[in-house]
């Protein structure tokens, strides 16, 4: 079954009673952070509680994720040893400019693999997109790495780097969120949208997760268990669209056994990309546990 990625919650990896507690929220994956949350006193002594954190907490089987400093930074190889070492599931790159980058985090992720004795490749990646020059790049980004699961936009830094800021419509971001997203499509990857940072406004946070869902990321990620129950809410199919969905899909099969293409339904067309989207919904529907898979092939 796929892996649902609606939330990544990015929790302070300076904050141990946030570490601790991280999985009791329900997000999809945990996204410790060792870069800007956390400030450069604090470097050293954050990459030390997250590895242990890794190493001795039992996460259940929520997906970790380390969001690391760059190679650039004084910080990024050290805490690539550290979380290598403590068995993260993905390491998330920030401020990914051009596929060099992730190219330079693996070879150094798949160094310390081999030292280890961990299986090769089996530290995943992901890349986040923050700037204009890596918006441009975000398809040659997108395939640099088998180890690359998904790309994000980081919106904060790229608002910054474009000279603008987040405006309510979110129009600022249309550009690069579409590009994200269609890199991440072509590439075969996820599409993880950008943090919401004005936590207590719910109205503003639940238009821009249905926008986002519109455009076709997989998720989001948020900073606030507050975000969770939303996020989850949108992007779990309803009631109404599993059973619309179920329809099609017999509708079709039966097309299929009197060897009709195109049909119609309810007087709308079905063919194969509307059946395909039908299938999705179930197994959307499926992995949020929602429905139970094959229940469509049940008269
Ligand atoms: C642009 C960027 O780079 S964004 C990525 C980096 N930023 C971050 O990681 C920030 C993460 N978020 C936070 O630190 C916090 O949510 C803040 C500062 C935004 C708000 O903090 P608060 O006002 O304390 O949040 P709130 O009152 O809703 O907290 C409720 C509970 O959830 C916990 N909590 C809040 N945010 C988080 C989080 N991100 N991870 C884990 N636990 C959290 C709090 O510790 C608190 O627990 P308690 O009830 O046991 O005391
Ligand atoms: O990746 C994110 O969503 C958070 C972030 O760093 C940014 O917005 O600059
Ligand atoms: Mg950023």
């Amino acid at each position: 079954m796929e892996r649902l990625r609606r939330t990544m919650m990015f929790v302070p990896g300076s904050n141990p009673g946030m570490v601790k507690d991280a999985y009791i929220y329900g997000s999809d994956s945990i996204m410790f952070d060792l870069e800007d949350a956390v400030a450069l006193t604090e470097k050293d002594s954050a990459r030390f509680l997250v590895y242990n954190a890794i190493k001795t907490l039992d996460y259940g089987d929520k997906e970790i994720v380390v969001r690391i400093n760059g190679l650039d930074t004084p910080y990024g190889r050290d805490d690539i040893e550290a979380v290598v070492r403590a068995g993260v599931d993905v390491i998330r790159l920030p401020k990914t400019e051009a596929r060099e980058d992730v190219i330079a985090v693996d070879e150094v992720i798949e160094e310390v693999e081999r030292k280890i004795g961990r299986e090769i490749g089996s530290t995943k990646m992901m890349a986040a997109i923050e700037s204009p020059l890596g918006v441009l790049n975000a398809y040659s980004i997108a395939t640099a790495s088998k180890r690359l699961i998904g790309i994000a936009l980081g919106a904060e830094d790229y608002v910054t780097n474009m000279k603008t800021k987040r405006y309510p419509d979110g129009l600022e971001l249309l550009g690069a969120r579409s590009q994200i997203v269609m890199a991440a499509r072509a590439a075969g990857i996820y599409a993880i949208d950008t943090v919401y940072t004005d936590v207590d406004n719910e109205e503003g946070f639940r238009k821009e997760v249905e926008l986002i869902k519109q455009l076709g990321f997989d998720g989001k990620s948020v900073i606030n268990p507050r975000q969770i129950p939303l996020v989850h809410e949108i992007y779990t199919p309803t009631q109404d669209e599993i059973q619309k969905a179920i329809k099609v899909v017999r509708a079709a099969r039966e097309a299929e056994e009197k060897g009709l293409g195109v049909i119609s339904l309810n007087g709308k067309m079905i063919d194969k990309p509307i059946v395909e989207r039908a299938e999705r919904i179930l197994q959307l529907a499926v992995a949020s546990g929602v429905y139970k898979e094959g229940m469509e092939n049940e008269k």
